[in-house]
């Protein structure tokens, strides 16, 4: 429970007043409802209308005046109050259930902002241990249900008030019943804790195959391709069968646990009726209207007990998620690589001067692991240069790439630019001055030109064409029904892996970088386009600090230097030429296996 008061701690603080005011108003609501029902047999006998029995009705002084009206006057004013009750408890339940979704949807603004906030802030090494669809899950699922966790917590407080008025009025009607009646709740509640047990059981059940789901459905859907080009849509199918029929016996099991409740407190309430009827006629020759109290105190009061036992089962059922999201934001907020506020200032890009040096670099992707992706790195980038990383499959090189861009900080070691950390208050305006693009190119579903002012939005109609000549791309695009507001699908898919390429690198270029990294960034194109590439980057290499991830070794002749790792090392450094005469050296190896294949 303790972390649910959390959350509504949260809620109480951003609302302040207005929830309590919704609270209060809630429970007047229910008061004046059952007062409406309550006060209606009383008012009636005091008009001198019984309704069954030869009882002369309540005697309640307040309505005394009653008496001396006519008798239809007395039912007209009795019947006025109660359509006058009627209608401020609507009134108030209406504005209290406007007032109730502004409150908990500004709460579901604020705690959504502040999860994905902190997903955001997270340092690149989190989501490397953590399944994208696990995050969506729980930015969507399980965070929808936290907020309905969180209304079914107030609706249970509310809930708890307006019983004890509900147990106030009784006790003023016959202290005797409404006592026997308590005991009667109490010992079911007691009874009852198993089905609040198994409600929280099968609330983490559901959790986790809502997970499972979604993982399941986004991997295939991702894999669609291979799916349909490996012929496995029988055996996903056979997935998703298996899947759903634990899902509908998980529905079936929390169905089954919460009707066997209801059922429970539904029959309990009309033996226990039939019981007091009995013994208030039989032993205590009850008549007419007493009996007719008995019924009313019954169906006003037991409801609210069935309807708190109700909401426990709810809250139980979503307990696990609220831990879940608890979790997340700690796990956030320790792998956080900047504060909130640093995100909020406004940033100038750092321009590189001298260089980028990595000094006694050592990584590990797990610690626990003995082995290191990077171990003892001294390398150095001079700025305004264009340095190439080569190395087998494995050696290293996203790694290090990863590290110089500042996306994962060095177990031990330092990575530097111009001398400084890149960490802590450097980080943002570090990053702002990277263009990067990736060896799988990732492109938003949006037209070319949102893709592009994405990363600078005050990009002018000439730069955005600029940027796209850079990228040998603006020939394709112009050709597109659109042109440069052309959709482009999801992750771009409506392009070839070539026109991908170029335009992330058009969109990497946009913003004037003063480091440009390209992981891969030509496999994807055609020799002429490739060779266009090259020109430009060639033309770049004196303004800007190029870090490029090279399989195909013939695309970085001109590189200023090369950096070659291997397990971790960086085994050799130099120029094109010189290291191509190394005999025996990791880069002539390169060279001859790639001449080999060729
Ligand atoms: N997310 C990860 N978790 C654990 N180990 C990883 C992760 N990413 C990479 N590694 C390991 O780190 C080492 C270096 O990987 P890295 O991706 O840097 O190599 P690379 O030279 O870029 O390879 P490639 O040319 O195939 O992309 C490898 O042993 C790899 O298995």
């Amino acid at each position: 429970m303790q972390v649910i008061i959390y959350y509504v701690r949260q809620l109480l603080h951003l609302s302040g007043i207005k929830l309590y005011l919704n609270m209060f108003g809630m429970v007047i609501s229910g008061l004046l409802e059952s007062s409406a029902i309550l006060l209606l047999v009383p008012m009636l006998a005091m008009a001198g209308i019984q309704l069954g029995g030869t009882g002369a009705g309540y005697n309640l002084p307040m309505f005394g005046f009653i008496t001396e009206l006519p008798q239809s006057t007395a039912l007209l004013l009795v019947l006025g109050v109660y359509i006058l009750i009627a209608l401020c408890q609507n009134v108030i339940s209406r504005s209290v259930a406007i007032r109730n979704v502004e409150i908990q949807q500004n709460y579901g603004r604020k705690l959504r902002y502040e999860v994905y906030g902190a997903l955001l802030r997270a340092e690149w090494s989190f989501f490397l241990k953590k399944r994208t669809s696990d995050l969506i899950n729980m930015m969507t699922t399980e965070l929808a249900r936290v907020l309905a966790g969180i209304s079914s917590f107030l609706q249970f407080i509310t809930s708890l008030l307006f019983t004890l008025v509900q147990i106030g009025f009784a006790f003023w009607l016959s202290p005797k019943m409404t006592l026997s009646v308590l005991v009667c709740a109490v010992l079911l509640s007691v009874f009852s804790r198993r089905f609040i047990r198994k409600a929280r059981m099968l609330g983490s059940r559901s959790s986790l195959l809502g997970k499972i789901y979604l993982g399941g459905i986004t991997d295939q859907l991702n894999g669609i391709k291979d799916i349909k080009s490996n012929n496995l849509e029988l055996s996903r199918l056979n997935w998703l069968h298996d899947f759903t029929g634990e899902v509908k016996q998980e529905q079936l099991d929390y169905t089954r646990m919460r009707s066997n409740s209801q059922l429970l407190y539904k029959m309990s309430s009309t033996l226990l009726i039939a019981v007091f009827i009995f013994v208030s006629f039989k032993f205590m020759h009850a008549e007419g209207p007493n009996l007719l109290l008995v019924i009313l105190i019954f169906a006003r009061l037991w409801p609210t007990f069935a309807t708190l036992q109700s909401l426990m089962e709810q809250l139980s059922s979503v307990l696990p998620s609220f831990k879940q999201l608890q979790q997340l934001q700690e796990e956030c907020l320790q792998a956080a690589e900047r504060s909130e506020e640093e995100g909020k200032q406004h940033i100038v890009p750092l321009t590189l001067k001298l260089g980028l040096e990595a000094r006694n670099v050592d990584f590990r992707y797990h610690p626990q692991e003995s082995h290191y992706s990077l171990q003892q790195v001294n390398v150095f980038i001079p700025a305004n240069r264009m340095t190439a990383v080569v190395g087998r499959s494995g050696a290293g090189k996203s790694t290090l790439v990863d590290l110089l861009m500042g996306l994962m900080q060095p177990e031990s070691g330092e990575i530097l630019a111009d001398g400084k950390p890149i960490s802590g208050e450097q980080l943002l305006p570090y990053r702002r001055s990277i263009g990067y693009v990736a060896q799988d190119p990732f492109l938003y579903n949006a037209t070319i030109r949102e893709n592009l002012t994405m990363i600078k939005p005050d990009a002018s109609e000439e730069e955005l064409w600029e940027a796209l000549e850079f990228a040998s791309s603006a020939e394709f695009v112009r050709a597109l029904p659109q042109g440069i507001d052309t959709l482009i699908g999801d992750r771009g898919i409506r392009l070839s892996g070539g026109e991908r390429q170029r335009l992330v690198l058009a969109r990497a270029i946009i913003r004037k970088p003063s480091i440009l990294v390209l992981d891969e960034a030509t496999s994807a194109l055609d020799t002429e386009n490739e060779k266009k590439i090259q020109e430009a980057l060639d033309r770049l290499k004196h303004s800007v600090t190029i870090i490029v991830i090279a399989h195909r070794l013939s695309t970085i002749r001109g590189a200023d230097q090369i950096l070659v790792i291997d397990d971790g090392h960086v085994v050799q450094q130099g120029l094109y030429s010189g290291l191509a005469l190394e005999k025996g050296g990791m880069f002539s190896r390169l060279l001859s296996s790639q001449d080999e294949a060729m």
